[in-house]
């Protein structure tokens, strides 16, 4: 096999006639202007070395990826009792989709889903203002990341907020399921400011590398989690991190990963590397469309797949 640094700007090469491909989420204004011809890469591996290509250095809006330190902080707090407000099944459905809310008395599928989110954020609450919880998420994400200049996009979360209509019903259906203890406007304020996280590919690919390191991260030698943990969390991310995406993600690159709608892609090679990539066109279901091309090529490439230990 080649070296990684190598593999990483081939992949980001082979890629480069495709950058623009499709489409920059509209619904949040701010995501909008963003520039689709955008493509990075980056591997952090458990031994200590970072490869990048591409844009691997320029700040995203993490979106739904957030959504993994969310949970992790969750379960810190709360241990397993969060399953009781939240399921650990595929949707099968769209991100923001309300229906199987209804049927399922108010508790969302998974924790990966905006329902399934927001009900998580709600637990970090507790106790807090909503100021407070946002510090708590964004002091937890630059430990992660053992980087401070990690920081919130206010023009996000405010562009968020002012459009958030489909949020605002998830969260008020499942406030009359009594699956929401606080204020919706305190739990989405929250919500949103953790979707609006803005991080470059490398501090991402560093901050995930607890969860390739049975729950430490092997540059710093911070526990986060325990090595149980760790495995649980990957599960859910490979059963759920891409919605109804999710068994084509794990088909076609055979490894645990989370998207956001900003076009960035958190992915695990247990044991071995965590890696971010970056590009904002989505395809269909709000997957970023070449971030999973480069994944699918890194994962042919290397050999890493969770199904081939
Ligand atoms: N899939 C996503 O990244 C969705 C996150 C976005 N902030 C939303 O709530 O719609």
């Amino acid at each position: 096999m080649p070296d990684l640094q190598t593999i990483v700007e081939d992949i980001h090469q082979a890629l480069l006639p495709r950058l623009g491909e499709g489409a920059v989420a509209d619904y949040i204004p701010q995501l909008a202007k963003v520039d689709p011809k955008q493509l990075g890469i980056a591997v952090a591996t458990t031994g200590g070395e970072l490869h990048m290509a591409g844009d691997a250095a320029t700040p995203f809006s993490i979106q739904s990826i957030s959504k993994v330190f969310m949970l992790t902080l969750a379960l810190g707090k709360v241990g397993e009792g969060i399953w009781k407000r939240v399921g650990r099944e595929p949707s099968g459905s769209p991100f923001n989709s309300i229906v199987q809310l209804e049927r399922e008395n108010g508790i969302p599928r998974n924790p990966f889903i905006n329902a399934g989110a927001i009900a998580v954020t709600d637990t970090v609450l507790a106790g807090h203002q909503p100021r407070e919880a946002i510090g708590e998420l964004l002091r937890f994400v630059r430990y992660l990341a053992d980087d401070d200049t990690v920081s919130i996009d206010d023009a996000v979360a405010r562009s968020e907020t002012q459009t958030g209509f489909r949020n605002f019903a998830l969260a008020n259906f499942m406030r009359s399921f009594g699956n929401i203890d606080h204020p919706v406007e305190h739990v989405l304020g929250v919500y949103f400011h953790q979707c609006a996280l803005s991080m470059t590919c490398a501090q991402l690919a560093r901050a995930g590398l607890y969860l390739a390191a049975r729950g430490a991260n092997p540059l710093t030698g911070h526990t986060v989690v325990s090595a149980k943990r760790a495995r649980r969390i990957n599960a859910l991310m490979l059963m759920c991190g891409h919605y109804d995406g999710s068994g084509e993600f794990a088909y076609r690159v055979g490894l645990p990963g989370k998207s956001g709608v900003g076009g960035g892609i958190l992915c695990v090679a247990p044991g071995v590397a965590s890696i971010a990539v970056w590009s904002p066109g989505l395809n269909k279901v709000g997957n970023s469309l070449l971030g999973s091309e480069a994944l699918e090529m890194l994962a042919a490439r290397t050999g890493w797949s969770v199904f081939d230990m």
